[in-house]
C-alpha cells in the first residue's frame, strides 16, 4: 500500500487548534506527540488518492498539551490539540513556509479579534449562568432592586432639580445668578448629598457590586465642601464658585442616577451608558478644581473667623486655625482625585475593552 498525505485544514482559538484531516471511513488512526510540538498522524482511510495509508506529520510554532481528542466521521477525521499557552499563534507550523497539505479551515477561522469577541462572548454567558443561578437563590432580591431604584430616582429628582433651578436663572439673570445659587439650591443640595452616604454603605451591605472605599471618598469629599466651607462660612455662600462646584457636580449626577435606575430594571441606553462613563472625563478634574478654589477662598475666612479653630496652649499661640487643616485637606483632594480618575478609567475600559485586530 502507497503511503500518502491527506489535505489537512485548520484553525485556531487562543487555547486551541483544530484539524480537520480530509479522510473518509478512517480505521486504525494513530495520532503521537513527539517533543511537545510535533504531531504526527497516521490511518487508513478514503482520500484524495482513494483507499489508502495516509500520514503526516506537522511540527507547531509552540508546545502543546499531550491529550489530543480526535473523533472520526464518514467524511473526516477532527482532532483538537490544547496549546500549552494560551495565546495566538501568528501561524500553525514552526518553519514558516506553510506545508502544501495544508490549508485554512475556512468553515471554523476566525481571526484574533473575532476569537477574542467569541471568547468574550463565552465569559458573559458563563456570568449570566452564575448570575441568574445567585439571581434564583436571593429571595431578597426584588425589595434590593426596588430600594435601589427607589434611591436612585430620588437622587435624579433632586440633583435634576438643581440642575434645572440653576440653567433657568443662568439663563434669566445671566451672570447675576452666580451670587445666590447657595440660597436657591442648598436645602435641596444638603438633602441630596446626605442621602449620597447611603452610596458608601450599599456596597458595604453587597447591594451593589462596586468598592465602598471610591464612592467614600467622593462622598467625604463633596460633604467637606458643602457642609464645613459653604454651609458654615455665611461669607462663602454667596461666591460665584459655589455655581461651578454645584453645577459640575449635578451635571454628572443626571447621567448617572438613571443610569443605574435602568440598570436596576436590566434595561440599557447605549447613549446613557456612554455618557455616565465618559463625561467624567472633564467634569472630575473640573470639578475638583472647583472645590480647590472654594477651599483656598475659604482660608483667609477661616483664619479670621477663628471657626473650628484647634485650641492650644498659650505658648503655642492660643489656637491653631481651621486653615491648616484645610491645607491638608487640599492634598488629600488630588490624591483622592488620582484614586478616583483611576477607578472610573477602569471602570469604563471594562465596559469598553479595546479589541486588538490583527490580520494573517
Ligand atoms: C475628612 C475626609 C477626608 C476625605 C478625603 C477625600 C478627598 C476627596 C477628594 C475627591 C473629591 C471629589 C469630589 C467630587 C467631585 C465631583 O463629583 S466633580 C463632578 C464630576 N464627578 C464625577 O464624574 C464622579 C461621579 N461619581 C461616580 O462615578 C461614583 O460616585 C464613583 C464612586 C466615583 C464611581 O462609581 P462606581 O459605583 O464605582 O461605578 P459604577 O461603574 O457606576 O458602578 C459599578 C456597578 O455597580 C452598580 N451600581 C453602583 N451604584 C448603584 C446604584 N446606586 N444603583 C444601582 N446600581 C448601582 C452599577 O450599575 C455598576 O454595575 P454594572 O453596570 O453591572 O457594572
Amino acid at each position: 500500500m502507497q503511503i500518502l498525505t491527506p489535505h489537512v485544514y485548520w484553525a485556531q482559538r487562543h487555547g486551541e487548534i483544530y484539524l480537520r484531516v480530509e479522510l473518509s471511513d478512517a480505521k486504525n488512526v494513530n495520532i503521537s506527540l513527539q517533543e511537545h510540538n510535533t504531531l504526527q498522524f497516521r490511518a487508513q482511510g478514503h482520500g484524495a488518492k482513494g483507499d489508502n495509508e495516509y500520514e503526516f506529520k506537522l511540527e507547531f510554532l509552540e508546545s502543546v498539551r499531550p491529550e489530543i481528542k480526535h473523533k472520526s466521521t464518514e467524511r473526516q477525521v477532527n482532532i483538537k490539540i490544547k496549546k500549552k499557552e494560551e495565546r495566538w499563534w501568528d501561524r500553525l507550523t514552526l518553519q514558516e513556509k506553510k506545508p502544501l497539505f495544508l490549508a485554512p479551515d475556512f468553515d471554523r477561522w476566525l481571526d484574533e479579534s473575532d476569537a477574542e469577541m467569541e471568547l468574550q462572548a463565552k465569559e458573559e454567558k458563563i456570568n449570566k449562568i452564575s448570575v441568574e443561578s445567585r439571581v434564583r437563590n436571593d429571595p431578597y432580591l426584588g425589595l434590593k432592586k426596588s430600594y435601589l431604584f427607589m434611591y436612585n430616582l430620588v437622587q435624579f429628582l433632586g440633583f435634576s432639580w438643581v440642575f434645572v433651578n440653576m440653567t433657568v436663572r443662568l439663563f434669566i439673570l445671566g451672570q447675576d445668578s452666580f451670587y445666590d445659587t447657595f440660597h436657591t439650591t442648598a436645602d435641596i443640595m444638603y438633602f441630596c448629598q446626605m442621602m449620597a452616604v447611603l452610596e458608601v454603605i450599599n456596597p458595604l451591605l453587597g447591594l451593589v457590586k462596586t468598592g465602598a472605599f471610591p464612592a467614600m471618598i467622593q462622598v467625604a469629599g463633596r460633604n467637606v465642601i458643602l457642609f464645613v466651607v459653604f454651609g458654615s462660612l455665611d461669607e462663602m455662600q454667596n461666591k460665584p464658585v459655589v455655581f461651578f462646584v454645584f453645577y459640575l457636580w449635578s451635571t454628572i449626577e443626571i447621567f448617572r442616577y438613571p443610569y443605574y435606575m435602568l440598570a436596576c430594571i436590566s434595561t440599557e441606553w447605549k447613549m446613557l451608558t456612554w455618557l455616565r462613563y465618559t463625561i467624567w472625563i472633564p467634569l472630575y478634574p473640573l470639578g475638583v478644581i472647583a472645590e480647590a478654589v472654594a477651599v483656598i477662598q475659604s482660608l483667609p475666612i477661616f483664619d479670621e473667623t477663628r471657626l473650628f479653630s484647634l485650641p492650644l496652649p498659650e505658648m503655642l499661640g492660643n489656637s491653631l486655625s481651621f486653615s491648616y487643616t484645610l491645607q491638608l485637606y487640599l492634598v488629600f483632594m488630588f490624591l483622592g482625585l488620582f484614586i478616583n480618575l483611576r477607578h472610573l478609567y477602569k471602570q469604563r475600559r471594562r465596559r469598553y475593552r479595546t479589541r486588538k485586530r490583527k490580520v494573517h
